[in-house]
């Protein structure tokens, strides 16, 4: 014999009731089939608000309670081809004087208010049964009231197991091929209408199951089965094919509205497996649950969660070492009804924590304030404090049982994107870590913890792109070009999020089509960067990463801020680096705080590793003695092409063209930008440095370095032609070559335009290369080099998409 339970939306319609008949028909003549079925969806809700309008004078009801016997007559006539409702009327006659007698008394009781609850099945069993019957299935319609017997406690009774059992037994050799039983509702002893309490239907069929030793048990609803979060939420979620009943039980309890909980333990006890099957798509994906086994199966089956929570905070120094506190705390609790979701109390006894619903949390805290009002007063403890807006996580699963690490990871990942946990708790049956967190973090939480703990999916990272110039256009195309590839082999998931220039941004959440960004850009909203900022916090996505590629000041001056809601931050902009050391280390110690990572590796050498090389040297144990550099790629480009056929400005705007060059070329030319580039090197050997620490020997005629602007400095590089001709002149004379070199050693930091003999290691430097040779205390005889293109769009986007993925990787 087989159990099958179909909820409100699996009844809820005329063709949903049809499917249930196909179902059954494809089911039926293996095996004896019991039939529990819901309420049309809708229907007990419906009940309740009419019982409720009834009971404060409300007449329109009365036209609420007519809808409700159209829809189910219309159905009837439907599904069955009968036109005579007789049976349907003869119910609501009885509806319609229970709470005609609500209306006059104004008073429902919970007695009256079962009775008129219980309605829905009833009706909903018969129009089935019927339908069944004329599809020309072997049918019988069975009462539950007569066989369920419960306790006198209406609204959400409890079965009594000896005479429910005793009656069932009774009733088995007299089943028919098909036996339809109205669910969720019973009856007290003397053969009063009662109810099971909300998803009381899944606990009738596990009864059922259980008492007449059903083979398995089947909940037929409108999903799948259990997922391994809640889809709407994690998008990435998927079915999880097979889990224990404690597995199920949590998945349940914390979220998971697929199976009501009490449902599952008279399946479990008799150890009846559950299928959790979609009725609308019945030769589909489904969800088993069996008691535990142990092949090697994932530590963690699902991640779920509660929308609406607030936490309950009792504390005091008196509380400590009293047993009575919490035995107070608690009845006072029960007493006004509230359910406590999750309890936590640290060894110090100093405070106790409980999670209750959000609706619940003004009862607790008068029942609470009431309880222990003389000691508040006393300031034996502190008023109590309820916090709210928050949500409940939990991973959940059989077998992270014993496993180390599960809720370091978990909390790991959490603290990584700056999401902070107000309460934990696990308990010793290790199936369930669970915390609680600020509401609107929870999405990301969801998500975060789903793509850290189901290994399948890809890992996804959300780019907040600001600056979409020379680097940051070469960038964008290097990310749409690789996106696919990275997603399909290494599971790294890029998507941008974010574009914006100095005047507008585009913003998507679920992915900029980077076929398309100038487009959306150009439509854009106008912007700044506040407002940028703004944006990217209310989307609170996970492992969120700023890059900046414009030279802007005023971006730099956001990423501290950035960096302590946990968001990285990528550029190639060297401002923030080499700001005063005080910041500097402001950012790096955020970084430690936080979570969050800033890499920067392009604001030396573009996508040379040289930052990396020097972190890894400097970490490691080595010592840096000196450093000599070549760190422009602009100022080795022009004097690797200039030889006074052509002005020295002409070549100075080639290289702009090239994308060579800051985008104000003086900050190259003044030899600010190689000076910039060795105080990021010093710094980063450990070092506390200042920018005027360094030295600098500019090659530029002073006029040139007083320009307003580049127009003038143009036209002022023109007026001192003679100046650079006769530098290159001087050099070709000795057969040198011109390189602007930045050094660093015993102390003394210097950049300076020389002129390198053949025989010296930055001769051969061609176009726009950069060199860097490190001395140190293990690269002694020979210095460890790192050598070529210093410059250019492409070389740099690639450095900074190396850095976003340093960051994937974490
Ligand atoms: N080129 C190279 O070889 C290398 C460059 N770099 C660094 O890369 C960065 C970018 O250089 P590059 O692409 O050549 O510069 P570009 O001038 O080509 O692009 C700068 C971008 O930043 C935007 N921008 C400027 N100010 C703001 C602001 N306040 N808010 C928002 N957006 C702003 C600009 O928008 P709009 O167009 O509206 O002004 C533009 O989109 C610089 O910091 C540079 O030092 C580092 C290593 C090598
Ligand atoms: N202007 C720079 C570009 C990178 O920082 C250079 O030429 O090296």
């Amino acid at each position: 014999m087989k159990v099958l339970k179909f909820g409100g939306t699996s009844v809820g319609s005329v063709e949903a009731i049809g499917k249930v008949a196909e179902i059954l028909k494809k089911e039926s003549g293996q095996e004896q089939l019991v039939v529990v079925v819901s309420a049309m969806s809708g229907v007990t809700n419906t009940l309740i608000s009419i019982s409720q309008k009834a009971a404060v004078r409300d007449a329109s009801y009365e036209s609420d309670l007519q809808a409700l016997e159209e829809k189910h007559c219309t159905a009837f006539k439907k599904l069955t081809g009968n036109s005579n409702c007789f049976e349907i009327s003869k119910l609501f006659v009885r509806l319609t004087e229970i709470c005609r007698g609500v209306y006059l008394l104004r008073e429902l009781t919970p007695r009256t208010s079962d009775y008129i609850q219980s309605c829905g099945e009833r009706l909903s069993s018969y129009i089935i049964s019927e339908h069944l019957k004329k599809e020309g299935l072997q049918v019988e319609l069975f009462d539950s009231r007569k066989y369920l017997i419960t306790h006198k406690k209406f609204g959400g009774a409890n079965v009594l197991w000896q005479s429910t059992k005793a009656a069932l037994q009774e009733l088995k050799p007299q089943l028919a091929p098909i036996s339809v039983f109205p669910g969720f509702i019973a009856s007290t002893s003397d053969n009063e209408t009662s109810t099971l309490g909300r998803g009381g239907s899944d606990y009738t069929a596990a009864v059922l199951a259980n008492v007449l030793g059903a083979s398995q048990l089947e909940i037929w609803t409108d999903v799948n089965g259990l997922m391994t979060a809640d889809p709407r939420l994690v998008p990435s979620a998927h079915l999880l094919e097979h889990v224990s009943y404690e597995e199920a039980l949590e998945l349940s309890h914390f979220g998971a509205k697929v199976l009501y909980p009490p449902s599952i333990q008279p399946a479990l006890d008799a150890e009846i497996p559950i299928w959790v099957k979609n009725t609308f798509d019945a030769d589909g994906p489904s969800t088993l649950v069996t008691k535990e086994w142990d092949d090697d199966k994932q530590a963690i089956c699902g991640i779920s969660n509660i929308q609406d929570i607030a936490l309950l905070n009792l504390s005091g120094a008196s509380m400590v070492g009293i047993p009575s506190f919490s035995f107070r705390l608690f009845k006072a609790l029960s007493e006004a009804k509230i359910n406590v979701i999750m309890i936590t109390q640290a060894t110090s006894e100093h405070s106790i924590c409980v999670g209750i619903s959000k609706s619940d949390a003004q009862a607790a805290l008068e029942a609470i304030s009431e309880e222990f009002e003389t000691e508040i007063l006393l300031h034996k403890i502190d008023k109590p404090i309820v916090e709210e807006d928050l949500s409940v996580v939990a991973l959940v699963g059989s077998h992270m049982k014993n496993q180390v690490g599960i809720s370091g990871k978990m909390f790991n990942t959490l603290g990584r994107n700056g999401i902070s946990v107000k309460a934990i708790a696990q308990g010793s049956s290790e199936r369930n870590i669970t915390a609680i967190i600020a509401k609107p973090d929870l999405k990301k939480a969801l998500n975060t913890l789903h793509e850290s703990f189901f290994l399948s999916e890809s890992k996804k990272i959300n780019l907040f792109v600001v600056g979409v110039g020379n680097v940051g256009k070469a960038f964008l195309s290097q990310v749409q070009r690789q996106q696919t590839m990275l997603a399909k082999e290494f599971r790294v998931d890029i998507q941008v999020v974010a574009v914006a220039n100095s005047r507008k941004s585009h913003f998507d959440e679920d992915g900029i089509d980077l076929a398309q960004w100038e487009q959306l850009l150009d439509k854009g909203n106008d912007s700044t960067i506040e407002a940028f900022i703004t944006q990217m916090t209310e989307l609170n996505l996970r492992n969120s990463v700023f890059i900046d590629m414009t030279a802007s000041k005023t971006i730099a001056e956001v990423y501290q801020e950035l960096l302590e809601m946990s968001i990285s931050v990528v550029t190639p902009n060297k401002i923030a680096a080499t700001r005063e050391m005080s910041k500097y280390l402001s950012l790096k110690y955020a970084t430690k705080k936080y979570g969050s990572q800033f890499l920067f590796e392009t604001n030396v050498a573009a996508g040379l590793p040289v930052i990396s090389t020097m972190n890894d040297l400097f970490k490691s144990g080595d010592r840096i003695h000196a450093i000599h550099a070549v760190l422009s790629g602009t100022l080795n480009y022009l004097f690797n092409n200039y030889d006074g056929t052509k002005p020295f400005s002409n070549i100075v705007k080639d290289a702009k063209k090239l994308g060579l060059t800051e985008p104000d070329p003086r900050l190259d030319l003044s030899g600010e930008d190689v000076m910039r580039k060795l105080l990021i090197l010093i710094r980063e050997s450990g070092r506390k440095w200042e920018m005027d620490q360094i030295e600098q020997v500019s090659f530029l005629p002073e006029a040139c370095e007083q320009a307003k602007d580049l127009e003038e400095f143009y036209a002022l590089l023109d007026q001192n032609e003679g100046h650079f001709k006769a530098i290159y002149d001087d050099a070709k004379a000795e057969e040198a070559q011109l390189r602007v070199v930045a050094s660093f050693k015993d102390g003394v930091a210097k950049v300076g335009l020389e002129k390198v003999q053949k025989s010296h290691p930055f001769y051969f430097l061609e176009g726009k290369d950069n060199i860097v040779l490190f001395h140190t205390d293990r690269y002694q005889e020979q210095p460890l080099v790192v050598k070529g293109a210093g410059a250019g769009a492409e070389v740099t986007a690639s450095g900074i998409f190396a850095d976003v993925l340093r960051i994937a990787n974490q």
